[in-house]
């Protein structure tokens, strides 16, 4: 018999036709009310879940006892409670590597963007106020040769590193969890406490996930051991961030800039201070989102749920203890 899978994420046509050929497929096309009353009322058929941007709770849970496994459509796992999943040898698996250089291109658009004030100086043409040639009030600051500080030294701050040490020839200094010995060999980078790279750094860029031990990692404190040139960017998860904070140290001018792709709540409030400081260059959360990426990760993810409903292990699984292959 054909398993029992919800998508709350449409796919594309040959996705959608692939999973159709092995399972009951029930689409829920938006996450509005609508769309998660329909969720509610899927979830006691469900077996496997298909999805991204929603956070699923015990409650919501509790609603699938038939719940095999999720694949979540992301390489973040922030939005998953993965010891109750665990607990009910629930399989989630996500999709890393295939988003992993377009993420990073996007951490490089927000330094490049922020530093030369592109967005700023491409609305003052808009506006009509390009009337004479621009002075030194409407100069930024370069990128090459400028040292980039990556907090979070995994797939993402690697395509990061990459790209600063062999496209801009910037010094690349970092902070993870551990020491990264190939990774200091090929981009000649060098590891730093959170303090040092704070004080050190030209760019400050988070590229780690959002757990309990990042939540609210830089606040107030961190910021005041930037210097006024430091520029920070932000394309991890906004939870990692006192966004206070950061707005408080942007208007003291404790820093120079912010390149912001994720925020504490999401959609950003169209009332955020955020929206109103010229020196923020903000995008909605489009770290991966690109028509190839984005097909390459819903791929992904089909392969896992799949593989999960046949009884394998799926490739990326996330919550190993959940295994009992
Ligand atoms: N803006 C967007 O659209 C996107 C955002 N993301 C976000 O980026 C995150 C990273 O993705 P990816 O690079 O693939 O993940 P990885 O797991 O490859 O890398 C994460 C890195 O963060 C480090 N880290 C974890 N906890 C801490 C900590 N407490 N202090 C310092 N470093 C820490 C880890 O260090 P160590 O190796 O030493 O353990 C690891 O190297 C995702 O979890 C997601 O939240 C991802 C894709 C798109
Ligand atoms: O934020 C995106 C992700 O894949 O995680």
């Amino acid at each position: 018999m054909k398993k029992q899978v919800v998508l709350y994420k449409k796919l594309s046509p040959l996705l959608m036709a692939r999973l159709h050929e092995q399972a009951e497929v029930t689409l829920i096309e938006n996450l509005d009310a609508e769309g998660l009353g329909k969720l509610r009322d899927a979830l006691p058929r469900a077996q496997g879940l298909l999805g991204a941007s929603l956070k699923l709770n015990a409650e919501l849970l509790d609603l699938a006892p038939n719940l095999q496994a999720i694949a979540s459509v992301s390489v973040g796992v922030d939005n998953y409670d993965i010891d109750y999943l665990t607990q009910r040898h629930i399989l989630l698996s996500n999709t890393p590597d295939v988003l992993t250089e377009t993420t990073a291109d996007t951490g490089f658009a927000l330094i490049l963007a922020t530093a030369r004030r592109v967005v700023e100086l491409a609305n003052m043409i808009r506006e009509g106020k390009w009337t004479r040639n621009i002075g030194p009030t409407h100069f930024g600051s370069d990128v090459h040769g400028k040292t980039l500080g990556i907090i979070g030294m995994g797939r993402i701050g690697e395509a990061l590193a990459q790209r600063g040490h062999f496209g801009f020839g910037m010094p690349v200094i970092y902070h993870s969890q551990s020491p990264k010995p190939a990774v200091e060999q090929r981009f000649n980078a060098h590891y730093r406490s959170l303090p040092e790279l704070l004080q050190q750094a030209d760019f400050v860029c988070l590229t780690l996930p959002l757990t309990a031990e990042t939540e609210g990692l830089i606040g107030a404190e961190q910021f005041a051991l930037m210097r006024p040139e430091t520029i920070f960017i932000n394309i991890s998860r906004g939870k990692v961030v006192d966004e206070t904070a950061l707005i408080e140290a942007l208007r003291a001018g404790q820093i120079r800039a912010a390149g912001l792709d994720v925020f504490e709540r999401e959609p950003l409030n169209q009332d955020s201070p955020l929206l109103q400081l010229n020196n923020v260059v903000a995008t909605p959360h489009i770290g991966s989102a690109t028509h190839e990426t984005r097909e390459a990760m819903a791929r992904c993810a089909v392969d896992n749920l799949l593989a999960a409903l046949a009884g394998e292990r799926p490739v990326n699984l996330v919550n190993v203890g959940a295994w009992r292959g």
